[in-house]
Protein backbone atom coordinates (compact mmCIF):
# COMPACT_ATOMS: atom_id res chain seq x y z
CA UNK A 1 0.00 0.00 0.00
CA UNK A 2 0.92 3.29 -0.58
CA UNK A 3 1.60 5.08 2.15
CA UNK A 4 1.45 8.40 1.01
CA UNK A 5 -2.04 8.08 -0.15
CA UNK A 6 -3.47 7.28 3.66
CA UNK A 7 -6.40 9.17 4.16
CA UNK A 8 -5.05 10.29 7.36
CA UNK A 9 -2.05 9.56 9.87
CA UNK A 10 -2.10 6.44 11.09
CA UNK A 11 1.73 6.04 11.88
CA UNK A 12 2.89 5.15 14.99
CA UNK A 13 5.94 3.64 16.65
CA UNK A 14 6.38 3.29 20.45
CA UNK A 15 7.87 1.05 22.27
CA UNK A 16 5.93 0.67 25.39
CA UNK A 17 7.22 -2.45 27.15
CA UNK A 18 4.73 -2.02 30.19
CA UNK A 19 1.73 -2.87 28.05
CA UNK A 20 2.71 -6.00 26.72
CA UNK A 21 3.48 -6.90 30.37
CA UNK A 22 7.18 -7.62 30.40
CA UNK A 23 9.88 -4.86 29.89
CA UNK A 24 12.40 -5.52 27.42
CA UNK A 25 16.29 -4.11 28.19
CA UNK A 26 15.75 -1.27 25.56
CA UNK A 27 12.73 0.53 24.40
CA UNK A 28 12.54 3.30 21.82
CA UNK A 29 10.50 5.27 20.19
CA UNK A 30 10.13 6.34 16.29
CA UNK A 31 7.35 7.92 14.80
CA UNK A 32 5.13 10.64 15.10
CA UNK A 33 2.39 12.16 17.09
CA UNK A 34 -0.42 15.54 15.77
CA UNK A 35 -0.83 18.79 17.77
CA UNK A 36 -3.76 20.73 16.51
CA UNK A 37 -1.82 22.81 14.02
CA UNK A 38 1.46 20.58 13.56
CA UNK A 39 3.37 17.62 13.36
CA UNK A 40 5.55 16.37 15.47
CA UNK A 41 8.02 13.87 14.89
CA UNK A 42 10.29 11.82 17.26
CA UNK A 43 13.17 9.53 17.80
CA UNK A 44 13.90 8.87 21.11
CA UNK A 45 15.38 5.95 23.37
CA UNK A 46 15.89 4.98 26.90
CA UNK A 47 18.43 2.66 28.06
CA UNK A 48 17.50 -0.03 30.64
CA UNK A 49 20.21 -2.18 30.91
CA UNK A 50 23.65 -2.05 30.05
CA UNK A 51 23.66 -4.65 27.12
CA UNK A 52 22.31 -1.14 24.57
CA UNK A 53 20.72 -1.65 21.76
CA UNK A 54 21.30 0.87 18.57
CA UNK A 55 19.33 3.64 19.51
CA UNK A 56 20.23 3.75 22.90
CA UNK A 57 23.52 5.16 21.96
CA UNK A 58 21.55 8.59 22.75
CA UNK A 59 22.00 7.28 26.33
CA UNK A 60 24.92 5.12 26.58
CA UNK A 61 27.32 7.66 24.55
CA UNK A 62 25.13 11.04 24.58
CA UNK A 63 26.14 11.42 20.97
CA UNK A 64 22.89 11.63 19.73
CA UNK A 65 21.82 15.38 19.31
CA UNK A 66 18.44 16.94 20.93
CA UNK A 67 17.63 17.59 17.84
CA UNK A 68 17.95 14.22 16.46
CA UNK A 69 15.96 12.55 19.59
CA UNK A 70 13.03 15.34 19.60
CA UNK A 71 12.75 16.67 16.11
CA UNK A 72 10.94 20.32 15.71
CA UNK A 73 7.23 20.85 14.17
CA UNK A 74 6.37 19.96 10.39
CA UNK A 75 3.65 21.72 8.70
CA UNK A 76 1.00 19.73 6.80
CA UNK A 77 1.39 18.26 4.29
CA UNK A 78 1.57 15.29 6.21
CA UNK A 79 3.59 12.96 4.62
CA UNK A 80 4.28 9.71 6.64
CA UNK A 81 6.25 8.03 4.40
CA UNK A 82 8.84 10.57 4.02
CA UNK A 83 8.93 11.39 7.74
CA UNK A 84 9.78 7.41 8.18
CA UNK A 85 12.50 7.99 5.52
CA UNK A 86 13.89 10.87 7.36
CA UNK A 87 13.84 9.25 10.59
CA UNK A 88 15.51 5.99 9.71
CA UNK A 89 17.69 8.05 7.74
CA UNK A 90 18.92 9.57 11.06
CA UNK A 91 18.98 6.35 13.79
CA UNK A 92 21.06 4.35 10.70
CA UNK A 93 24.20 5.45 11.80
CA UNK A 94 23.72 4.27 15.56
CA UNK A 95 21.97 1.17 14.41
CA UNK A 96 25.78 -0.61 13.87
CA UNK A 97 23.92 -3.31 11.48
CA UNK A 98 21.53 -4.42 14.25
CA UNK A 99 18.21 -5.77 13.24
CA UNK A 100 14.76 -3.90 13.67
CA UNK A 101 12.07 -6.14 14.73
CA UNK A 102 8.61 -4.30 14.07
CA UNK A 103 5.75 -5.75 16.64
CA UNK A 104 2.23 -5.07 16.22
CA UNK A 105 -1.05 -6.22 16.11
CA UNK A 106 -2.33 -7.32 13.09
CA UNK A 107 -2.33 -5.03 10.25
CA UNK A 108 -0.51 -2.13 12.45
CA UNK A 109 1.99 -1.84 9.37
CA UNK A 110 4.71 -4.23 10.59
CA UNK A 111 5.14 -5.11 6.60
CA UNK A 112 4.36 -1.72 4.96
CA UNK A 113 6.67 0.05 7.58
CA UNK A 114 9.47 -2.64 6.86
CA UNK A 115 10.36 -2.34 3.61
CA UNK A 116 10.50 1.05 3.62
CA UNK A 117 12.62 1.44 6.63
CA UNK A 118 14.46 -1.42 5.13
CA UNK A 119 14.92 -0.14 1.64
CA UNK A 120 15.81 3.72 3.92
CA UNK A 121 18.76 1.57 6.25
CA UNK A 122 20.18 -0.56 3.73
CA UNK A 123 18.97 -3.88 5.32
CA UNK A 124 17.15 -6.77 3.84
CA UNK A 125 13.28 -6.94 4.75
CA UNK A 126 12.34 -10.45 6.07
CA UNK A 127 8.69 -11.50 7.42
CA UNK A 128 9.07 -13.87 9.94
CA UNK A 129 5.66 -15.29 8.70
CA UNK A 130 7.23 -16.25 5.44
CA UNK A 131 9.58 -17.87 7.38
CA UNK A 132 7.57 -19.86 9.17
CA UNK A 133 6.04 -21.04 6.19
CA UNK A 134 9.00 -22.11 4.52
CA UNK A 135 10.13 -24.00 7.44
CA UNK A 136 6.71 -25.85 7.12
CA UNK A 137 7.09 -26.94 3.33
CA UNK A 138 5.44 -23.85 1.90
CA UNK A 139 1.85 -24.07 3.68
CA UNK A 140 0.37 -20.50 4.10
CA UNK A 141 0.42 -19.14 7.92
CA UNK A 142 -3.86 -19.80 7.59
CA UNK A 143 -3.04 -23.68 6.39
CA UNK A 144 -0.68 -24.00 9.31
CA UNK A 145 -2.71 -22.99 11.65
CA UNK A 146 -5.76 -25.24 10.15
CA UNK A 147 -3.87 -28.34 9.86
CA UNK A 148 -1.42 -28.11 13.13
CA UNK A 149 -3.22 -25.31 15.44
CA UNK A 150 -1.60 -22.37 17.13
CA UNK A 151 1.08 -24.13 19.28
CA UNK A 152 3.11 -25.90 16.16
CA UNK A 153 2.73 -22.33 15.51
CA UNK A 154 3.91 -20.50 17.78
CA UNK A 155 7.16 -23.07 18.09
CA UNK A 156 8.03 -22.58 14.67
CA UNK A 157 7.83 -19.27 14.96
CA UNK A 158 10.29 -19.39 18.07
CA UNK A 159 12.64 -21.38 15.94
CA UNK A 160 12.55 -18.37 13.21
CA UNK A 161 12.96 -15.86 15.87
CA UNK A 162 16.05 -17.58 16.97
CA UNK A 163 17.82 -17.72 13.72
CA UNK A 164 17.20 -14.41 13.03
CA UNK A 165 18.70 -13.27 16.27
CA UNK A 166 22.13 -14.10 14.81
CA UNK A 167 21.62 -12.30 12.16
CA UNK A 168 22.60 -8.56 10.91
CA UNK A 169 20.92 -5.93 9.11
CA UNK A 170 17.60 -6.86 8.86
CA UNK A 171 14.17 -5.30 9.52
CA UNK A 172 11.70 -7.95 11.11
CA UNK A 173 8.31 -7.78 10.29
CA UNK A 174 6.88 -10.30 13.38
CA UNK A 175 3.53 -12.04 13.36
CA UNK A 176 1.23 -10.03 15.30
CA UNK A 177 0.98 -12.64 18.50
CA UNK A 178 5.27 -12.90 18.89
CA UNK A 179 5.22 -10.84 21.33
CA UNK A 180 2.89 -12.90 23.69
CA UNK A 181 6.20 -15.84 24.44
CA UNK A 182 8.64 -14.28 26.45
CA UNK A 183 11.34 -16.32 25.05
CA UNK A 184 10.85 -13.94 21.96
CA UNK A 185 11.66 -11.08 23.56
CA UNK A 186 15.12 -12.75 24.30
CA UNK A 187 15.87 -13.40 20.81
CA UNK A 188 14.26 -9.97 20.19
CA UNK A 189 16.44 -8.22 22.44
CA UNK A 190 19.33 -8.66 19.94
CA UNK A 191 18.25 -5.89 18.36
CA UNK A 192 15.76 -3.30 18.52
CA UNK A 193 12.30 -3.89 18.85
CA UNK A 194 9.62 -1.15 17.53
CA UNK A 195 6.00 -1.02 18.65
CA UNK A 196 3.77 0.18 16.05
CA UNK A 197 0.73 1.16 17.83
CA UNK A 198 -2.49 1.85 15.97
CA UNK A 199 -5.75 2.42 17.31
CA UNK A 200 -8.10 -0.46 17.00
CA UNK A 201 -10.55 1.29 14.71
CA UNK A 202 -7.92 1.47 12.15
CA UNK A 203 -6.67 -1.71 12.10
CA UNK A 204 -10.22 -2.94 11.96
CA UNK A 205 -10.37 -0.83 8.88
CA UNK A 206 -7.31 -1.66 7.51
CA UNK A 207 -8.18 -5.58 8.19
CA UNK A 208 -11.92 -5.39 6.93
CA UNK A 209 -10.68 -3.61 3.77
CA UNK A 210 -8.08 -6.50 2.54
CA UNK A 211 -10.19 -9.22 4.44
CA UNK A 212 -8.89 -11.81 7.17
CA UNK A 213 -7.95 -15.10 5.06
CA UNK A 214 -4.14 -14.70 5.62
CA UNK A 215 -4.86 -14.00 9.86
CA UNK A 216 -6.70 -17.15 11.10
CA UNK A 217 -7.09 -16.17 14.20
CA UNK A 218 -9.59 -13.28 12.95
CA UNK A 219 -11.21 -15.10 10.39
CA UNK A 220 -12.47 -17.67 12.96
CA UNK A 221 -13.31 -15.33 16.23
CA UNK A 222 -16.90 -13.98 15.68
CA UNK A 223 -17.30 -10.57 17.75
CA UNK A 224 -14.09 -9.66 17.69
CA UNK A 225 -13.82 -5.63 16.61
CA UNK A 226 -11.74 -6.25 13.91
CA UNK A 227 -14.54 -8.05 12.17
CA UNK A 228 -17.43 -5.87 12.51
CA UNK A 229 -16.48 -2.85 11.22
N1 LIG B 1 0.04 3.91 7.84
C1 LIG B 1 -0.95 3.28 7.24
N2 LIG B 1 -2.11 3.93 6.99
C2 LIG B 1 -3.14 3.28 6.40
N3 LIG B 1 -3.12 1.99 6.00
C3 LIG B 1 -2.00 1.29 6.23
C4 LIG B 1 -0.87 1.89 6.87
N4 LIG B 1 0.10 0.94 7.00
C5 LIG B 1 -0.42 -0.19 6.45
N5 LIG B 1 -1.67 0.02 5.99
C6 LIG B 1 -2.53 -0.98 5.34
O1 LIG B 1 -3.00 -1.85 6.35
C7 LIG B 1 -3.00 -3.19 5.87
C8 LIG B 1 -2.13 -4.04 6.78
O2 LIG B 1 -0.79 -3.55 6.68
P1 LIG B 1 0.43 -4.52 6.87
O3 LIG B 1 1.64 -3.70 6.59
O4 LIG B 1 0.23 -5.77 6.08
O5 LIG B 1 0.30 -4.82 8.43
P2 LIG B 1 0.92 -6.01 9.29
O6 LIG B 1 2.14 -6.51 8.55
O7 LIG B 1 1.24 -5.38 10.60
O8 LIG B 1 -0.16 -7.04 9.42
C9 LIG B 1 -2.50 -3.15 4.44
O9 LIG B 1 -3.61 -3.13 3.59
C10 LIG B 1 -1.77 -1.85 4.35
O10 LIG B 1 -1.81 -1.33 3.05
O1 LIG C 1 -0.66 -13.92 15.57
C1 LIG C 1 0.21 -14.02 14.69
O2 LIG C 1 1.38 -14.24 14.97
C2 LIG C 1 -0.17 -13.84 13.28
C3 LIG C 1 -0.62 -12.65 12.79
C4 LIG C 1 -0.85 -12.41 11.36
O3 LIG C 1 0.29 -11.73 10.89
P1 LIG C 1 0.38 -10.13 10.83
O4 LIG C 1 0.58 -9.61 12.22
O5 LIG C 1 1.57 -9.92 9.97
O6 LIG C 1 -0.88 -9.60 10.24
C5 LIG C 1 -1.05 -13.67 10.53
O7 LIG C 1 -0.08 -13.87 9.57
C6 LIG C 1 -1.10 -14.90 11.36
O8 LIG C 1 -2.37 -14.91 11.98
C7 LIG C 1 -0.06 -14.98 12.41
Amino acid sequence: MDVKAAPRLQLSAVVQPESIGRRPPSTCRLGVSREPQSLRVFVSSTMMRRRTTALEVSCSYGNISASILESGSVRAPLDEELILKNRSQEIQPYLNGRCIYLVGMMGSGKTTVGKIMSQVLGYSFCDSDALVEEEVGGNSVADIFKQHGETFFRNKETEVLHKLSLMHQLVISTGGGAVTRPINWKYMHKGVSVWLDVPVEALAQRIAAVGTNSRPLLHYEAGDPYTRI
